[in-house]
């Protein structure tokens, strides 16, 4: 897990590295106002919206095509920013996110707060003007919902915040279905819900193992506030409720075999990553003895798992249907 902008290693983070932005916030780079959009983060979420496009029954031209993908990924990184700029002071006390451009000091937040507002009404106006309103409409509720409603509300006030907040990440599938067809059905709702019931065991896994940093920035995540025992059993429990609704599809005879070959295995794997969470080395309180070393395999399990699930309803929606 990378607490920067994740391209701190690759050639082309060295090349943004080197392109200082003048006469912004002095030592702003280029690479920082990237950073502010999350972008390892928001390829997932791009992803999620791209399958919600290519699984509709209708495609849009090419060039449409290219302004939905790109609405969802400046609009989902306008609302990272957005967490970024009300962040601050929790980011600065939190060592993963200690790096960040506006604890780090290397951008002023009032400039993150412009930056992000504007990319956010870019993103949903452009949207509006290249499809139509259902899909703006989608996307500028998901931005204050992660933005606003997670952010600065149920982040710092409860237990459940992520659960809640998820909606927020699950809504780029209906986005991308949306901006094809005009109206919703119910492939691109449930995908929403796969989302939504994923992002549990998705956070809860790593929340077990940064769960010392939250305590300090008094953030109320499941494990600060239940303990870590609780937190085992609500991912598995999850593990269970999402595999579940990841067969849905073919149960509403949404699409063939090949979907649900994939969505079995892949449901396998992760109860069999959430039992290893359960049955951990632990001490008496529930922590573990193995600095969280299964916890850190859901965690990147949890990606791969949303990652081939979708591939898998493409492949067999478009490749084979
Ligand atoms: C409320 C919902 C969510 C919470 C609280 C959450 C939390 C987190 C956190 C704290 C990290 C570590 C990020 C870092 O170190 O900077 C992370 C990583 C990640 N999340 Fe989530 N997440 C949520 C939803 C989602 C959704 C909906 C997606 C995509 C569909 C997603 C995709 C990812 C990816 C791809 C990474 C790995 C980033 C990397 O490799 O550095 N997350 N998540
Ligand atoms: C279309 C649209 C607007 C989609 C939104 C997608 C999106 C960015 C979802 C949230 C994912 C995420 C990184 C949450 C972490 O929040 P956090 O603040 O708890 O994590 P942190 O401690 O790393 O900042």
């Amino acid at each position: 897990m990378q607490a920067s902008s994740g391209l701190s290693a690759s050639p082309l983070a060295r090349f943004l590295g080197t392109l200082r932005v003048e006469g912004q916030d002095g030592d702003a780079a280029l690479q920082d106002w990237i950073a502010l959009l999350k972008p390892r983060v928001i390829s997932l979420v791009v992803f999620t919206g791209l399958a919600g496009m290519a699984v509709a029954p209708k495609w849009p031209s090419v060039p449409v095509g290219l302004v939905i993908i790109a609405c969802i990924c400046i609009g989902a990184g306008a609302a990272g920013a957005i967490n970024m700029w009300y962040d601050r002071d929790i980011d600065a006390i939190m060592k993963r996110t200690q790096v960040r451009p506006v604890p780090g000091g290397r951008v002023e937040p009032i400039s993150v707060l412009v930056y992000a507002v504007v990319l956010s009404v870019a993103s949903v106006v452009l949207l509006w003007l290249a499809t139509n309103l259902l899909a703006a409409g989608i996307l500028a509720f998901s931005i204050f919902f992660y933005g606003v409603i997670y952010t600065m509300w149920l982040k710092r006030s409860t237990s459940q915040n992520i659960v809640i907040g998820g909606a927020a990440g699950a809504f780029p599938p209906m986005i991308g279905w949306a901006a094809t067809m005009g109206s919703l059905d119910v492939l691109p709702v449930v995908m929403f819900a796969i989302v939504f019931l994923w992002t549990p065991p998705h956070f809860w896994s790593l929340s077990l193992y940064a769960c010392k940093d939250y305590e300090s920035a008094g953030i109320p995540m499941l494990p600060v506030v239940k303990g870590a025992r609780h937190t085992r059993w609500q991912i598995v429990i999850y593990t269970f409720i999402l595999g579940a609704v990841s067969l849905v599809p073919s149960v509403v005879g949404q699409c063939g075999w090949f979907y649900t070959v994939c969505a079995s295995l892949l449901d396998l794997g992760f109860i069999y990553y959430g039992l290893r969470v359960l049955f951990d080395k632990q001490d008496d309180k529930g922590n573990s003895l193995t600095k969280d070393k299964p916890a850190r395999h859901a965690f990147r399990y949890s990606l791969a798992y949303l990652f081939f699930l979708f591939c898998g309803l493409l492949i067999d929606r478009v490749l084979l249907a």
